[in-house]
């Protein structure tokens, strides 16, 4: 790994390369690290990238070699990582939470929760256990509400005090203090954190409150979501480089367990591109993805797929016009980031207050939805207010394309309705999917591992009313399919079900249909 610092000018077609940003060339040369001296690198190819600046998208990294899809960029191992903000009590060894049935320990040095015995020396919790018990350091207790969050703040700090590579690196990141001083966040902080580490647990010798509201902050622009069964967030100083597109050129795998984060290509990445990672909910609308970026990133998101109102033909956000009943009312667009929508064909204007109170009221319908008729009805009843692809009923279908030969009825018993019903799900969720979570990613890799399922199923139903050469043909594409299919889920961490999916798609699926295929004429 090079430690060279590179000193590196971003290209002033950026964006033409990529197609995913509008950089603009900076005009001065920007010394900038080398990227590996960032985080916790375990594996890089060197060279491979650099880090550069751009007006729109501050530092990023960028790939300098062509890049095939799948591709490893690198892996990273957490610099710190603890409960979410406003997290309730939780074991400080898994980040589990407990319920009210679960048995709840003390840690035996510095009594803080935990599960059961391993977790006291879990690889998030045996550092800081001694530095508690000497400071006796007690879990943050106030009538009503704990946050936990305080936690995961105090792991950052105490880099300063035992590692100050790691605190530089920690340090080196993005906290937009200047904004978030003037939002009701702030204060919030000055209550649950800021108080507790400096009053509750007599740390203010170590840390000022500067410090400890950096802290927040970093967490709060750069942490990822760790965890599978329990949720906690953890901050990755070379991942925390990635720029955001609503449309991501990587796809990311972690696994809690050893808080081990891989970034890959997900599609072909051209030499010179921004790498770039979806900061929001891929298959959320444009106007949830923007607030969520506005009011947890502070930025307004240019990307073409929020300067488009059909968000690349997708559709993601239409609201049937009820004035015309014919038409789709679209926000116009990042540029006129909106107040009002319009009618594509009547061109009437509808406030933003009344599309944003219909997805209140429809988020909340969509959490009764619970088995698969009351999917169907939920998606029919959809039908007289969004368009088919809407984000409201598209989730639904998501879930609905795998719950065909899953929930109570099992692939090869589907009725042929049902069969018909699950392929036409699948194909429609992957068309939307393929727009705008494009390549190897985990989402496409699921359903495209339902659609071969059934279709195989389809075709064996078929097959004595096939003719040869069509049924080769079928089988070959969905082949194809599965192939893709096994390609994306084996890239998740092997103690994941995606990885196990995969591994026993590929010694019996891929076997059994090779074989048929081999031996038709
Ligand atoms: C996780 S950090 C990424 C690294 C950051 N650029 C830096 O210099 O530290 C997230 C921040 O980067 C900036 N950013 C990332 N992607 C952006 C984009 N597409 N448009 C505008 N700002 C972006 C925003 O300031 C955001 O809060």
């Amino acid at each position: 790994m090079g430690k060279k610092k590179r000193s590196k000018k971003v290209a002033a077609d950026d964006d033409e390369l990529t197609g995913t940003g509008t950089c603009e060339a900076s005009a001065d040369e920007v010394s900038l690290p080398d990227p590996t001296e960032l985080g916790n690198v375990l594996q890089y190819e060197n060279g491979l990238l650099a880090c550069a600046i751009s007006p729109i998208y501050g530092r990023y990294l960028s790939t300098q070699r062509n890049v095939k899809k799948g591709d490893l960029l690198f892996s990273e191992k957490y610099l710190i990582a603890g409960p979410q903000r406003s997290s309730d009590v939780v074991c400080v060894g898994c980040h589990s939470e407990f319920q009210e049935d679960t048995t709840r320990f003390n840690c035996p040095h510095c009594q803080w929760p935990i599960c059961r015995d391993e977790c006291a020396v879990s690889i998030y919790h045996k550092d800081e256990c001694k530095f508690f018990t000497e400071k006796k350091i007690k879990p943050p207790t106030r009538q009503g509400t704990c946050d936990f969050g305080a936690l995961t703040i105090l792991r950052g700090l105490m880099l300063k005090l035992r590692d100050p590579v790691s605190w530089k690196k920690l340090m080196h990141l993005e906290a937009h203090n200047d904004i978030r001083k003037n939002l009701p966040l702030w204060r919030e902080n000055m209550i649950n954190v800021v108080i507790v580490i400096l009053d509750q647990w007599h740390l203010f010798e170590y840390f000022s409150e500067e410090e400890i509201h950096t802290v927040c902050g970093i967490l709060e622009v750069n942490s990822f979501e760790l965890g599978e069964k329990y949720s906690f967030r953890g901050i990755f100083p070379m991942a925390a480089m990635m720029a955001h597109d609503c449309i991501p050129n990587t796809t990311h795998f972690q696994n809690g367990l050893d808080g081990i984060l891989e970034v890959r290509a997900a599609i072909d990445i051209p030499a010179g591109s921004p790498l770039a990672i979806c900061y929001a909910f891929s298959l959320e609308g444009t106007s949830q993805r923007r607030k969520m970026l506005q009011e947890t990133k502070f930025f307004e998101c240019s990307c073409v797929r929020c300067c488009d109102a059909k968000e690349l033909g997708t559709c993601l956000s239409g609201v049937l016009c009820q004035t015309c009943k014919k038409g789709y009312v679209y926000n116009t667009g990042a540029a006129d980031l909106a107040n009002v929508w319009i009618c594509e064909k009547c061109k009437i204007k509808v406030p933003l207050q009344y599309i944003d109170s219909l997805l209140e009221n429809w988020q909340e319908a969509v959490d009764r939805v619970v088995d698969i008729p009351s999917s169907e009805k939920f998606i029919e009843n959809c039908k007289t207010v969004f368009h088919p692809n809407h984000a409201i009923p598209f989730g639904v279908k998501f879930n609905l394309c795998q719950a065909y030969g899953r929930e109570s009825t099992e692939l090869q018993n589907l009725s042929p309705a049902d069969l018909d019903r699950k392929l036409a799900l699948c194909r429609e969720v992957l068309d939307v999917l393929d727009a705008l979570t494009p390549g190897y990613t985990i989402t496409r890799g699921m359903v495209l591992y339902e659609l071969q399922a059934a279709e195989i199923i389809h075709v064996r139903r078929l097959q004595a009313t096939l003719k040869p050469h069509i049924l080769r043909r079928k089988l070959q594409l969905t082949l194809k399919t599965l192939k893709d299919a096994i390609a994306i889920l084996e890239m998740s961490p092997t103690s994941t079900i995606e990885y196990e999916i995969a591994q026993s798609a590929k010694k019996e699926t891929l076997v059994d249909l090779t074989k048929w295929i081999s031996l038709l004429k």
